[in-house]
């Protein structure tokens, strides 16, 4: 995997990722495809609105139809049917926040399926053996996810257990000689001094890029600005750098800011789902009783399919009947809203105008 920094403004940059099914520009934005699928879309629909790559999870691909099955049928990109880079979460995160009865040992964690409530136990090996099979283009390692807030102490114990997993992962990884990448996690929740302790081990690991775990749990944004601000710059610069589960377009604006290249979140499509709209005058609630006969377009500046066919006073329609049709067009727009905005934004880096898109959004963003 290469990754080629093209311009720098200030510790924004962008870059090229290259990997073995294509090439991801950053800052990027992966749409999240938990369960093989971005909810709503076809991977024709996700890839003609611009997206390079998308994520998925082991945890629930390994729970149903089972990573096995997946191998069979030829890998994931065969059985979701998109040619394109996929990167998957390790499953740490998703046991940690919907699996039930977990337990935590040195070896890994044991736990009850959210499906069905059957009993399961997941090394790190056996986290880096289902993402193999899976044949994702970028793995993440197996990291101990701790609870929002946490104790200290109980933070400091829980990252020493990540970086002996980390290295598990590596070794085991190591072995098999796959032509894929493998993350690694810095955790350390929101103390500072952990989380340069983390980085530290991780980075001395080695891995072909970093992701910032164990942020948009639940914590203040100032606890997850302060976090990104002094965590990023000391991660390894030629390395892509990878914030977990965020997010929202003021978080990416400052993590950016800050060196961030790489991002995942829900908000675009479980918002699209939920009626909540992303525009260039700010967010709207579509099933607002003020939309119901407005024949203009959701969002005048927008060029995406929904934005030229259908009225406002459509799409509330099909939310207020809760149509299928709703969800994929709220969707469309979201996304095509999103992958517009990371854009724009890498050409603000390469002109060297980051600071000026930012000021230029933040109020619209904020904006509800
Ligand atoms: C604790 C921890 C941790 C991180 N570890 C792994 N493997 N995946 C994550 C996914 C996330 N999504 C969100 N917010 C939606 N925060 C995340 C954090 C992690
Ligand atoms: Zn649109």
């Amino acid at each position: 995997m290469q990754f080629k920094i093209l311009k720098k403004d200030g510790f924004a940059r962008t870059a090229l990722l290259e990997t073995k099914r294509g090439v991801i520009h950053t800052p990027a934005f992966m749409p999240v495809g938990t369960n093989g699928t971005v909810k709503a879309m076809t991977p024709e629909e996700v890839r003609d609105i611009g997206y390079e790559i998308i994520l998925s999870n082991t945890y629930h691909l390994y729970l149903r139809p089972g990573h096995e099955t997946i191998k069979e049928i030829g890998g994931i990109h065969r059985f979701i049917n998109w040619q394109g880079p996929i990167l998957t979460d390790s499953g740490g995160f998703q046991i940690y926040s919907l699996a039930s009865l977990r337990k935590i040992t040195s070896e890994g964690v044991e736990f009850r399926s959210h499906i069905d409530g059957s009993l399961h136990f997941i090394s790190p090996e056996r986290a880096i053996e289902i993402q193999i099979a899976l044949g994702s283009d970028i793995m993440m390692v197996f990291d101990e996810c701790v609870p929002y807030p946490a104790e200290k102490q109980y933070v400091e114990k829980s990252i020493k257990l990540t970086k002996d997993w980390a290295e598990r992962c590596k070794n085991y990884f190591e072995k098999q000689r796959t032509n894929q990448s493998l993350f690694g996690i810095i955790q350390g929740g929101v103390y500072d001094d952990l989380r340069e302790k983390s980085l530290e081990e991780i980075v001395k690991i080695g891995f072909d890029g970093y992701a910032i775990g164990g942020l948009s749990v639940g914590e203040p944004k100032e606890d997850m600005y302060r976090v990104v601000k002094n965590v990023t710059p000391l991660m390894p610069e030629d390395k892509p750098r990878y914030l977990m589960g965020v997010g929202d377009l003021i978080d990416v604006l400052h993590a950016v800011e800050h060196g961030i290249d790489m991002f995942d979140c829900v908000m675009p499509t479980r918002n699209a789902r939920n009626g909540t709209l992303f525009t260039s005058r700010g967010r709207i609630s579509i099933k607002r009783s003020e939309f119901k006969d407005d024949s203009t377009a959701l969002d005048p500046e927008c060029d995406c399919y929904t934005c030229r066919n259908y009225t406002k006073a459509f799409l509330r329609h099909l939310y207020m009947c809760r149509e299928i049709l709703s969800m994929r067009l709220n969707t469309i727009h979201n996304l095509y809203f999103y992958c517009k905005f990371f854009e724009k934004m890498r050409t603000a880096i390469a002109e060297g105008r980051f600071q000026d898109f930012k000021k230029e959004w933040l109020p619209v963003l904020e904006k509800n």
